[in-house]
């Protein structure tokens, strides 16, 4: 049977562009990619680049106090310029788009601008009314926000909002507790919204660290968050030109704006996939098996639609190696195991890799190495802020099987923690690298005695 291409991707953005580039461009397929909004997918356009960019923004506050702290007794961030921020923001996501596109065109691949559906096991429908077939389908349709379905959550934002607003809120709640809540609390805060963050737990950032989360929450509420745990909003209202929150104990509060960070969830639905046999789990996720196939041998699935581990470099990831696989005789799966990440919070960042101390202790014997101090650039400039190093061993093999960091820069250090955990990096071999002073990072290869030991016999 002939086909109109060798592959047809659904989805251009991280997992799809990689994965549609790299068979084409490298091994020779025949390939088309369906995107119905923007080329370069949740990362590029509504996620990490312009969330990061505003990282970088809202930091100016907490630098000009700093500088003061260092005898520059006039310095202050000044007024921040919203609109102007933001239309260079967009300015520099089109160009990235751009990129995106032109990548594609180079290496060979026909774009489509539209959305596609799936027909059968071999076929996709664009919007425009087009048919392709295509050998192997790749899907990479990634996430969409989840909103918590309460009365009047219309009324709310979801991240994507963020990056487009008119005006700055004065007043904001932010409803969540993982990643995007605790990251755009920060950016919020810092650019001068008067910030409120509920969460229904006690704790911010479920299945981290628990030293880290309490740190991570301690320091939220300290850079000025209002922080309401064990809080969930019931109902929101309007309220004149703001919205009235009602939570689920009765009391009520009045934001100008309200976001969701929820959680995000597969956006399968409306694809077409009841026409094929792809199985889908509990959360509505694209179930396939560690060489991302699905049920369906001649369709694929790649990134957070599969909602594995779902960031972008894991996505990437994905879908090199499925092209590299099917198109490219070099079979490869992804190791899910040991993915390193960070949360871009203020002003330590939380980078981590590996097992947390509770779930390492949960295996066996451990020893646990943390420093906990006040760093000496934030110190000498006047600020109390603790940060917090933490390596969690493994007794019996010394291998280092968790790395956990509340640092300034958090994520820098712990790419380079990845490179020597995926070498199986015992603790004495930490111990060995000489350090370099005066840095925070020497704290890693200089905790010579454990803080405590758990998990065993010792529990
Ligand atoms: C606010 C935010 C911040 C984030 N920050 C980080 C971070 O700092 N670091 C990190 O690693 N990860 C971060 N992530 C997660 C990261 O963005 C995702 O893991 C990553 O983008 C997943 O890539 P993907 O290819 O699976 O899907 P996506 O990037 O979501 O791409 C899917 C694409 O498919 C298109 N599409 C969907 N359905 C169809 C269809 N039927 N036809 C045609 N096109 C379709 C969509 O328009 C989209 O462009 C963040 C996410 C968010 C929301
Ligand atoms: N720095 C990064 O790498 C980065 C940044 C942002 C997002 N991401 C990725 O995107 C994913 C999605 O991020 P996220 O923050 O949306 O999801 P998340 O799963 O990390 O957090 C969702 C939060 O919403 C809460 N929640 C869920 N349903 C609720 C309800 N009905 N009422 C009240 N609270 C509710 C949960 O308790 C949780 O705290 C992350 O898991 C991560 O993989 C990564």
């Amino acid at each position: 049977m002939s086909f109109d291409y060798d592959l047809f991707v659904i989805g251009g953005g991280s997992g799809g562009v990689r994965a549609a580039r790299i068979a084409s461009s490298q091994h020779g397929a025949r390939v088309g990619i369906a995107e119905e909004s923007r080329m370069g997918g949740t990362c590029v356009i509504r996620g990490c680049v312009p969330k990061k960019l505003m990282i970088f923004a809202s930091t100016a506050p907490a630098a000009a106090a700093e500088a003061r702290g260092y005898g520059w007794a006039e310095a202050t961030a000044g007024r921040f310029d919203w609109p102007a921020f933001r239309d260079k923001l967009h300015d520099e996501l089109s160009r990235l788009e751009g990129l995106y596109e032109g990548g594609l065109t180079a290496a060979g691949v026909d774009i489509h601008h539209a959305r596609a559906t799936l027909v059968d096991h071999h076929t996709v429908e664009l919007s425009t009314g087009e048919r392709f077939t295509a050998k192997h389908i790749l899907i990479a349709v990634g996430g969409r926000p989840s909103l918590p379905g309460i009365p009047g959550e219309e009324l709310g934002m979801i991240s994507d909002d963020l990056f487009t607003m008119e005006t700055l809120p004065r007043r904001v709640l932010v409803v969540g507790g993982g990643f995007i809540a605790c990251e755009f609390a920060t950016i919020l805060n810092g650019l001068g919204s008067d910030t409120t963050l509920c969460y229904r737990g006690d704790r911010l950032l479920r299945g981290f660290d628990e030293e880290c989360r309490a740190l991570v929450t301690h320091q939220l509420e300290d850079i000025g968050v209002t922080m309401r745990l064990n809080a969930n909003p019931a109902r929101l209202d309007r309220d004149g030109d703001a919205i009235r929150v009602t939570y689920e104990d009765g009391s009520a509060e009045t934001h100008d704006a309200v976001m969701f960070a929820t959680g995000r969830h597969p956006y399968t639905a409306g694809l077409g996939l009841e026409n094929t046999g792809v199985k889908l789990g509990r959360k509505g996720e694209i179930v396939v098996d560690r060489w991302s196939q699905t049920a369906v041998p001649s369709i694929f699935a790649v990134g957070d639609v599969t909602d594995r581990v779902n960031l972008t470099p894991v996505a990437i990831r994905e879908g090199h190696s499925f092209a590299d696989t099917v198109f490219g005789a070099q079979p490869r799966c992804v190791d899910h195991d040991l993915v390193a990440s960070a949360v871009y919070v203020r002003p330590h960042e939380l980078g981590t890799i590996g097992l947390t101390e509770e779930a390492a202790a949960a295996q066996g014997p451990i020893e646990v190495y943390a420093a906990s101090f006040r760093p000496m650039r934030s110190l000498f400039a006047g600020s109390e802020a603790r940060a917090m190093m933490k390596l969690v061993v493994c007794a019996d093999t010394r291998r280092v099987l968790g790395c956990h960091l509340f640092v300034p820069e958090a994520g820098e250090m712990i790419q380079l923690v990845a490179v020597a955990m995926g070498m199986g990096a015992t603790k004495e071999q930490f111990d060995a690298a000489m350090a370099v002073h005066p840095t925070l990072a020497e704290e890693l290869v200089t905790m010579r005695t454990p803080v405590r030991r758990a998990g065993g016999a010792v529990v």
